[in-house]
């Protein structure tokens, strides 16, 4: 097997500087214990590369992205680039790696374990053993849809979905249904959206290459509600952009964190098996936690996890980070998001804990 080992890393905004360097340490240690001699190069994206080129993506860091075997993502947003005078967008930046990478697949693994599980016993009795992945398509619906825009006081955007589209979606999320409890519920909207029924329509084809998988249609609002109500009943969702945007933020509250939800964001296999990806927490830049040392790591270490095996083809290793994660949470250390302000310890603290299980020497 090729030998893949160049990572970018694009840190961004916020505490995507803070928890992609945890992640770095991370990648660092697991890259000494197993040998794998990796080469981690930093790339300015969002504000940061607004501040110093003008720009959210510049071309030079597209083209590294392209030839780097795999990125790591932080976060991009600044409140200085919100405004209608600003340069650029800073989100700009991940919208365009994601389309101009072929990104079209987003995992998002949601796993409540003994360490996360609530801390009331109500709330444990709901979420206990929630095991579930949701396959978000990342390249098309309305985040890219044409024509777009603002006429005044008049502002449009437009939802677009392709059969083939959603074909290759469905098929990703069939696979991981056969890989896992066989079981796949298909997120939309049909009781309102065109492209929803078209999403229902072909999804039910493609089911017919699958006739292991339980295949059930649910409507995003009676998902969003089901997600809390009884979490542990879904195996594999399959959904658009948008909603799986929205359904993965509510889901984060399952383990208790958005700083527990890693990703991964996968282009067709390469011949070698493994896939050219990004990985990053589902979480923001978080400005109102920025630069006070206390966002949750877990994330982004968890996507460096992804990494590790979907893109490096290294199973050991990033079975060794999650153990590392695994470990720690369960002996009690964790940031104030999980433990709360007066047991919660810093982002430093976390990624030291995971570091020492990873490399003890
Ligand atoms: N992929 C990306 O780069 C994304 C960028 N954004 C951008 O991030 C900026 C902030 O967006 P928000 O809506 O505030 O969402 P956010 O995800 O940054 O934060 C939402 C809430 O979760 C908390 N939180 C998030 N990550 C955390 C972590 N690792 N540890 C502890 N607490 C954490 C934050 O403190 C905040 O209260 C915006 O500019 C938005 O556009 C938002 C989502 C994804
Ligand atoms: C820029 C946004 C589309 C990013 C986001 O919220 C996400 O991918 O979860
Ligand atoms: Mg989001």
């Amino acid at each position: 097997m090729t030998t893949r080992r160049k990572v970018l890393v694009a840190a961004g905004d916020g505490i995507g500087t803070e928890v992609t360097a945890a992640a770095v340490e991370v990648l660092r240690a697991v890259s000494q214990r197993f040998g794998l001699g990796l080469e981690l190069e930093p790339a300015l994206v969002g504000g940061a590369s607004i501040a110093a080129h003008g720009t959210a993506l510049t071309d030079a860091v597209l083209d590294r992205a392209r030839a780097a075997d795999a990125i790591l993502f932080g976060a991009v947003g600044d409140p200085r680039y919100d405004g209608p005078d600003a340069p650029d967008r800073p989100e700009r930046a991940i919208l365009a790696l994601r389309k101009q990478l072929g990104l079209f697949a987003n995992l998002r693994p949601v796993r409540v374990d003994e360490a996360s599980a609530g801390r009331s016993p109500l709330r444990e009795s709901i979420v206990a053993g929630t095991d579930l992945l949701v396959v978000r398509e990342l390249t098309g619906g309305i985040y890219f849809g044409q024509p777009r825009g603002r006429e005044g006081e008049r502002a449009f955007d437009t939802m677009v979905y392709t059969a083939p589209e959603i074909e290759r979606i469905a098929h990703v999320a069939f696979g991981l249904a056969m890989r896992r409890r066989k079981r796949l519920t298909s997120v939309d909207k049909a009781n309102v959206l065109d492209t929803s029924r078209l999403w229902r329509e072909v999804v039910t084809r493609v089911a017919a290459n699958y006739p292991e998988v339980e295949l059930e249609h649910l409507l995003v609002d009676a998902c969003a509600m089901d997600m809390l109500r009884r979490p542990t009943r879904f195996d594999v969702l399959v959904t658009g952009n948008m909603f799986g945007d929205i359904l993965t933020d509510e889901a984060s509250m399952l383990p208790g964190s958005m700083g527990l939800m890693p990703s991964a964001s996968l282009a067709p296999p390469r011949p070698d098996g493994t896939h050219p990806g990004l990985y990053e927490p589902i979480h923001g830049s978080a400005p109102d936690i920025a630069g006070q040392g206390i966002a949750n790591p877990v994330a982004t270490i968890a996507s460096a996890a992804m990494l590790l095996r979907s893109s490096l083809g290294q199973p050991e290793a990033a079975a060794a980070v999650e153990a590392a994660i695994a470990a720690t949470l369960a002996e009690g250390v964790a940031t104030v998001d999980i433990l709360g302000p007066s047991q919660g310890v810093s982002t430093q603290t976390v990624t030291e804990a995971i570091v020492a299980r990873i490399n003890p020497g």
